[in-house]
């Protein structure tokens, strides 16, 4: 399931960027960043980037994810983070995956999830990354007394 999980915080994770504030001159390769510059690291970017990802970086594949994330990003690793990076990585992280693998078994152990026609692909960005007009899908019981 690890891989279902990872191929949508690939594609849609929450967060576009993530902000760190330089404390001194740093030099960062052929840059030269100032003392207290903000930056915006676009973890989106990242995540989109066809140099990394290969030519079907846009395409749902979370086979990409079969053998690990160091072999998903060709040992790039810091090519993938949802949850950010270093020490102010997301305390969330193993709480946040957790949650989502106990609620998807308890799910499908009672239903088959299908998209609804209705849906509408519309992923847009206010604050975090959501679905614009939410997902719709048909849930069918596996149970008949259900
Ligand atoms: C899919 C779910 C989640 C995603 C994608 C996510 C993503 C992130 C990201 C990108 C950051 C910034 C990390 C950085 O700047 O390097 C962050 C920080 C944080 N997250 Fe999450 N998060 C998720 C769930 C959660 C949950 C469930 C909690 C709490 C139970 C949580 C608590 C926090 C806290 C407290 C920080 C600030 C950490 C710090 O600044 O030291 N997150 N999260």
């Amino acid at each position: 399931m690890t891989m279902i999980i990872n191929e949508p915080l690939r594609l849609y994770g929450p967060a576009v960027g993530l902000l760190r504030k330089g404390g001194s001159e740093v030099r960062l390769g052929n840059l030269v960043l100032p003392a207290d510059i903000d930056i915006l690291i676009a973890n989106a970017a990242l995540h989109h980037d066809p140099q990394l990802w290969g030519d079907n970086v846009h395409l749902f594949k979370p086979e990409r994810f079969a053998e690990g994330i160091a072999k998903a990003t060709n040992y790039n690793t810091t090519a993938f983070c949802p949850f950010g990076l270093g020490p102010r990585t997301c305390v969330g992280t193993t709480f946040a995956i957790m949650e989502v693998k106990i609620a998807v078994s308890m799910i499908l152990q009672r239903y088959t999830i299908s998209l609804s026609p209705a849906y509408v692909h519309a992923p847009v960005s206010i604050i975090t990354v959501k679905p614009q007009h939410g997902i719709q899908v048909i849930l069918q019981s596996l149970h008949h007394d259900a």
